[in-house]
């Protein structure tokens, strides 16, 4: 008898991959009942389907496989005891949140040569944007102690004093409980106040690592001068409140380049083959993706090296339209997500006409440089 797996109906690139061998039903992830798994064998979700008892209790799903970075919607404890295996997509998504952070760096207008950037978490996606840092010649502060406990703390800073001295501070967390270095709530009231005055927050990690009613004081007395949220507590019904407070302020969309999503679906077709011992797919990935829509960048000439690396990573990634939209339809929150448009990574796109110092800083986040005067894609 085939397989029987459910997936969600969001998870581009999904469809016909498993099909000659499985019987697949595409569901909404949020709306996925008791009643649609019972005689599922696997499940492909997103981190809108919550994954435990109330979900499982009594089925036969034997793998989930969840096409996201993040898995604080799958109840690990519940399916460990339950015998059902799982796996995550790690890093499929890192170079995408850290193009996400670099749009809203370069967005603020800062000089941000020789300014510091404070990074809490450096896994998959805080490595990539402490090398994006790097590049852009900020000084980097890392922040990890479940890390720096494994490695030893050289190359790692303490919270207290990341946070006194950097001018950017950014959220890189897993959403935990428990264990010995929860983050939730990790910035409460009392994480503003450590921070340099004039500083900006960054979160893209999970809603719930900061306390909103403590963001919200912060900007309000001007303790924390800006904010950047990609990802809010009690999504998709956000605080307005905080949404009039924020610089920017997205759907929980950094992760979602086309690269990034692509990525995932891959990790997860290749884990479920594997768990079920599907032959011809250990190395299955979407066949070609989609060209950006304009891949070649002619950096303004006379520009100085700080515009046009502005000018090739907002082109890359437009960060001021994902705020726009959801500024005038905050209660699109989802549609937003569900219906998001084509956005590659910078390796997709191709770059003419910068200063040397230009050049450098974008061959180092993976542009191609073409010579002047080049014919097209040449
Ligand atoms: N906004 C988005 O679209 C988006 C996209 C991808 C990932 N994420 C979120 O980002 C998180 C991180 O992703 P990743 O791929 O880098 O995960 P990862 O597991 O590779 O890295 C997470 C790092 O955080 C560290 N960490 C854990 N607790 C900490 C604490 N209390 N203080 C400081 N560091 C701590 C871990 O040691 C680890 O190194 C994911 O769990 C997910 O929730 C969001
Ligand atoms: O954890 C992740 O990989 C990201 O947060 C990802 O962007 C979540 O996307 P979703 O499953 O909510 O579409």
């Amino acid at each position: 008898m085939k397989l029987r797996i459910v997936a969600d109906d969001k998870i581009p690139f999904l469809r016909g991959a498993l099909e000659p061998f499985a019987e697949v039903t595409y569901l909404p992830g949020g709306a996925i009942a008791p009643a649609d798994v019972k005689n599922a064998d696997a499940l492909i979700t997103r981190t809108r389907t919550r994954c435990g008892e109330a979900l499982l209790a009594g089925s036969r799903v034997r793998f989930i496989a969840t096409a996201t970075i993040g898995y604080d919607h799958i109840d690990t404890a519940y399916l460990r005891r339950a015998g059902i295996a799982w796996r995550n997509a790690p890093g499929c998504n890192a170079a995408s949140v850290a193009q996400y952070i670099g749009s809203a760096l370069v967005s603020s207008g800062v000089e941000l040569c020789g300014k510091t950037l404070g990074v809490i978490g450096v896994g998959n996606v805080g490595s990539k944007v402490a090398a994006l840092g790097e590049a852009l010649g900020m000084r980097v502060l890392r922040n990890d102690p479940p890390r720096a406990e494994r490695e030893g703390s050289t190359g790692f800073t303490e919270l207290p004093e990341l946070l006194a001295e950097a001018d950017f501070v950014t959220i890189h967390t897993p959403l935990t409980r428990d264990g010995a270095h929860p983050t939730f709530h990790l910035c409460d009231a009392g994480f503003p106040e450590l921070m340099r005055s004039g500083a900006q927050l960054f979160n893209s990690g999970r809603g719930e690592v900061v306390d909103t009613a403590a963001l919200k004081a912060a900007l309000k007395s001007g303790r924390i001068s800006a904010a950047v949220l990609d990802v809010w507590e009690n999504e998709p019904g956000i605080d307005r409140e905080l949404l009039d407070l924020v610089r920017i302020g997205t759907p929980h969309i950094a992760g979602y380049s086309t690269d990034g999503k692509a990525n995932g679906t891959a990790m997860a077709v290749q884990a479920v083959a594997a768990f079920f011992g599907i032959p011809g797919l250990a190395e299955w990935r979407p066949e070609r993706l989609p060209e950006p829509e304009t891949p070649e960048i002619e950096l303004e000439m006379g520009a100085s090296v700080r515009e046009q690396v502005a000018q090739a990573l907002l082109h890359t990634y437009d960060i001021g339209l994902d705020d726009g939209k959801l500024r005038s339809d905050p209660a699109g929150f989802e549609p937003q997500r569900g219906h998001y448009r084509i956005r590659r990574e910078y390796p997709a796109f191709r770059v003419r006409g910068g200063r040397p110092e230009t050049a450098a800083v974008l061959k180092t986040l993976g542009f191609t440089l073409l010579p002047q005067g080049s014919a097209c894609g040449g």
